[in-house]
């Protein structure tokens, strides 16, 4: 069974389309699909980080919509005017981006999908109903392309990694030893299927290349120990979990057969600078003393080139509760986790004490090897930044 963050049902003859998530809050202990039936409920899923990473909440953002559209399709005898289809398009896209600020998906998701509204408005002849249509059908298409992208980051990362890292251990396949670590979730559960760093580490791993992989918690939110933990045991890739603050003393023990530490990305400034889970940057500096290569995978759709450095980023800060608190699931007498308890809630902080709770972090362009996407991976330029310019076919794409 393929581990689905996203279902969507497009519509049939006699229903309108419908749109599920995972519940990623209560992973890893139960499997429980909530269903998103309005922009709003989108907002309140990605703002609870019901459903999270960068491309999964761009694409379930986008599809909220569709599903609000296709509704008010099958329910609309008279068609609006194009006009009024755009406008409630174009207000929804905007509130829909100010549920979380850094991953720059869902902004660019909301751009490309305002400007195919507004073409589609300006069609001659064009009514709500055209509008709606032409949006929907570039939502839905988000959704099948960016599995065909991860799996393309997947590709040109392990060759990469094959050819540019110290695993010069490796032989051949099944014969070397190639152990890779990887911080915060970016596999099938932040994207719509497969996954960045993650789906680096999947292609790896099919091609019979990979002996192990480490993953961090990722404290304070633990997508790593509750999600990329389950990705991992769930595929069966060897792995081991360590605690964010045990990074230096692997890296020291492990420094000679690690060939990356590979991460994935919220937004990358046009010079390369990368926002991305907290913990990240420390990774960057232990993988520089190391000598370990520092990889980012990341569709195109993360590189902002509008931003010129991660100084311009706006990084997300969350509640205090998420550090002063942890949530889990019961265990009974015998150590045994009670899958079907509904999870707890712990202090573990002194009551009222300040809490600082950047969701990101920047790793400055200096401390990363390469950035890893769909058309090929951008290799840090002399200069210590990058140049995405090959891999944009032109500016309008960017
Ligand atoms: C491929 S997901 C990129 C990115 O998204 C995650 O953030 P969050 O879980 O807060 O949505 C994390 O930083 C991942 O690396």
């Amino acid at each position: 069974m393929v581990l689905q963050a996203i279902r969507y049902y497009p519509a049939r003859e006699s229903s309108a389309a419908s749109l599920e998530i995972l519940d990623q809050l209560a992973l890893p202990h139960r499997s429980v699909y909530l269903s998103v039936d309005s922009c709003e409920d989108a907002w309140n899923a990605i703002r609870q980080m019901k459903v999270r990473g960068a491309p999964a909440i761009a694409i379930v953002a986008a599809l909220s919509l569709a599903v609000e559209l296709s509704r008010a399709r099958t329910i609309e005898t008279k068609a609006e005017a194009g006009q009024s289809a755009r406008e409630f398009i174009w207000n929804n896209l905007e509130y829909l981006k100010s549920s979380r600020p850094t991953a720059v998906n869902l902004a660019d998701a909301v751009g490309k999908l305002k400007a195919i509204a507004e073409k589609a408005e300006k069609m001659d002849g064009a009514d709500g109903h055209a509008v709606a249509d032409s949006y929907i059908t570039a939502a839905e298409k988000m959704l099948i392309d960016d599995v065909k992208d991860n799996e393309a980051i997947g590709k040109h990362g392990a060759k990469w990694i094959r050819e540019n890292t110290k695993a010069g251990s490796w032989r051949g396949a099944g014969e070397g030893d190639l152990k890779v670590m990887t911080h915060c979730n970016t596999g099938s559960l932040a994207t719509a299927g497969y996954g960045t760093a993650l789906g680096v580490i999947r292609s790896l791993h099919a091609e019979n290349m990979l002996t192990h992989t480490f993953c961090s918690e990722t404290r304070p939110y633990n997508q790593g120990s509750r999600l990329t933990a389950y990705e991992l045991v769930h595929d069966k890739i060897p792995a081991t979990l360590i605690t964010d603050s045990m990074a230096a003393s692997l890296l020291a023990r492990e420094g000679d057969s690690l060939a990356a530490i590979i991460v994935g990305a919220d937004r990358v400034a046009a010079n390369g600078d990368t926002a991305n889970k907290i913990g990240t940057y420390s990774l960057a500096v232990l993988a520089r003393h190391h000598g370990v290569k520092f990889l980012v995978a990341a569709p195109r759709t993360t590189i902002d080139l509008w931003t010129a450095t991660g100084t311009d980023i706006v990084i997300e800060e969350r509640a205090k509760e998420e550090i002063t608190r942890m949530k889990g699931a019961k265990v009974d007498a015998k150590g045994q986790v009670l899958m079907d308890e509904v999870a707890e809630v712990i202090s573990v902080a002194a009551a009222d004490i300040d809490v600082w709770n950047p969701a990101f972090d920047i790793t400055p362009a200096a401390l990363i090897d390469g950035i890893v996407t769909e058309k090929g991976v951008v290799e840090r330029g002399v200069d210590g930044s990058f140049n995405f310019a090959s891999i944009f076919e032109s500016t309008a794409e960017a």
